[in-house]
């Protein structure tokens, strides 16, 4: 790929080059007055960014795409997707640009993403951002990462100067620009955008864009379609048993937010949890909880299903589709074909449970601080059965998720007043716990997988409206909390705890 070399940063524009059906070609609004409110020192320099550049005058404008190096070559991107489960044919990019690609040292390719820079021909609304959800999305995205989740991360948030009107508050809110980097931004809705076009060279050349930009070691193979399926199943898989063990709900999976690269995408009205709850939903416009903390791997399962009927024409005819012998005795060659197409998704989708519950299952024997007990000692079907019991009590007695597994780590060390404190006056937790002594947990490693601070709703709401006033010393704190999640430091003890009794429901919004 040809990548220019110009300044402090070099734009590739492959995608816009590749999909150009995909793209709309497009420049970021230029704000008079901006200021740089945090730049991601760290993740500029995992790019080959020097942060010192980026903080002056022209760092700031390229970061807010206003200068470009040459052959730069930003796009609206457009997709589909299913919002809330009801098809919406075109969305795309309405206040976001993707700059280019950036070739990090270490070999990967890094898409420069804005959002918040001007409406789009895909616009639905002003095409602007403020400040607090914006910052937001950089916190969201940093104690994720922290956590060793996939995800799409911020590089910067600058202020804009502009103000931007939102239904919920009176006055205007200041704006911001959010500079995002992923490995790519290709979601299910692109593929299904794609595929509504009828256009299947595009979907062709869409999909051979994914794989050498997400899983190379198939572009060889004869099925490298069907296998594209079967890695996005399985990225997406370990994805959510991932966000399922930290208690993560995100709060708005449509499939326009479901990323081909397995990465967590939009952070508008994510929460972490507080009391364990199956059927905890944060965001304002969840009302039939469809996207509630339980409900997540059906949802995902859902999402790849629509991507899958989107790649259904490219999927191997019957010759090389396995299993699929049967069909091919039918007479009408289009209907053997899609028959056999229709089997070869339905396999690959059948990987998404079992890669699920390996993930979920280490995860959760790590969490246990058991990963080192044999399977033989302690086979999936047990550790599941004493999972159940374990969270049904959590849920049952409403107790915090993440507090519970740090004093379960000191109940490994034979401290258990503190996990008694958790349950009711007279409650004490089941058999289960005398099961898992047994297992002799291993307290340290627990320590190590089971987060002491994450992005708690109360203190998260705090920081920005601080930052919203003009303070970022609290987004600043707490940001420096959540990226060294597992080591509270001294000082900083209110980061542990969950929100004060007696809080009001924490609510969350999309789209600000
Ligand atoms: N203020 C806005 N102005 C114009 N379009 C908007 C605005 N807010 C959201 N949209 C568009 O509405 C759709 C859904 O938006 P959503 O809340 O999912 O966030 P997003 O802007 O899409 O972020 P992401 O790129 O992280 O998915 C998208 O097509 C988005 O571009
Ligand atoms: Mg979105």
């Amino acid at each position: 790929m040809d990548v220019p070399t110009v300044d402090a940063i070099a734009l590739g524009d492959a995608f816009a080059r590749e999909l150009p059906e995909l793209g709309a070609s497009w420049r970021a609004v230029r704000p008079e007055d901006p200021e740089l409110l945090a730049l991601n020192e760290p993740l500029a320099r995992e790019l080959g960014l020097d942060p010192i550049r980026l903080r002056g005058e022209r760092g700031v404008r390229l970061l807010l795409g206003n200068e470009l190096p040459e052959g730069a070559a930003p796009v609206a991107q457009v997709y589909a997707g299913h919002q809330f489960g009801a098809y919406a044919p075109r969305l795309g990019d309405g206040r976001a640009l993707l700059l280019g690609e950036i070739r990090a040292p270490d070999g990967r390719l890094v898409d420069l993403h804005l959002k918040g820079s001007g409406p789009t021909p895909f616009a639905r609304a002003d095409g602007f951002a403020a400040v607090g959800p914006m910052l937001r999305e950089y916190l969201m995205g940093e104690a994720m990462h922290a956590l060793g989740i996939p995800t799409t991360r911020a590089l910067a948030v600058v202020a804009t100067g502009r103000g931007v009107r939102r239904d919920d508050s009176f006055d205007a809110l200041p704006g911001a620009v959010l500079v995002r980097t992923a490995g790519s931004h290709l979601r299910v809705g692109t593929f299904q955008y794609a595929r509504s076009t009828g256009n299947l060279a595009l979907l062709r050349r869409l999909s051979d864009h994914a794989i050498a930009r997400h899983f190379p070691d198939l572009a060889e193979r004869a099925d490298a379609h069907l296998g594209l399926l079967s890695a996005v199943v399985e990225a997406q898989a370990r994805l959510v048993a991932s966000w399922m063990l930290v208690g993560f709900v995100h709060g708005v999976m449509n499939t326009d937010n479901t990323t081909i690269s397995g990465e967590t995408i939009d952070y508008g009205p994510c929460a972490f949890l507080d009391a364990y709850d199956p059927a905890a939903v944060f965001s304002s416009i969840d009302h039939a909880g469809r996207y509630a903390y339980g409900s997540q791997p059906g949802i995902a399962l859902w999402n790849l299903t629509r991507l899958a009927e989107s790649l259904l024409p490219l999927l191997p005819p019957p010759s090389t589709a396995a299993g699929a012998s049967g069909s091919a005795q039918t007479a009408d060659p289009e209907s053997a074909h899609s028959e056999s197409a229709q089997a070869a998704a339905l396999d690959a989708l059948s990987g998404f449970g079992p890669a699920y519950d390996a993930a979920w299952s280490s995860g959760m024997r790590a969490k246990l601080g058991i990963a080192a007990v044999p399977v033989e000692r302690f086979p999936d079907a047990a550790l599941v059965e004493l999972s159940a019991a374990m969270l049904g009590e959590l849920q049952m007695h409403r107790i915090d998720y993440t507090r519970f597994f740090r004093v379960l780590a000191d109940a490994a060390r034979g401290r258990d007043d503190e996990l008694f404190a958790l349950y009711p006056d007279g409650r004490r937790p089941g058999a289960w716990l005398s099961q898992w002594t047994g297992l002799s947990p291993d307290a340290r490693a627990m320590e190590e997988v089971n987060p002491v601070v994450i992005p708690r709703n109360h203190l998260v709401d705090a920081a920005l409206d601080a930052a919203t006033e003009g303070d970022l010393s609290l987004f600043e704190e707490l940001l420096d909390a959540v990226t060294r999640p597992y080591v509270l430091q001294a000082g900083r003890e209110r980061y542990a705890l969950p929100a004060p009794a007696g809080s009001r429901p924490h609510v969350t919004y999309c789209g600000t």
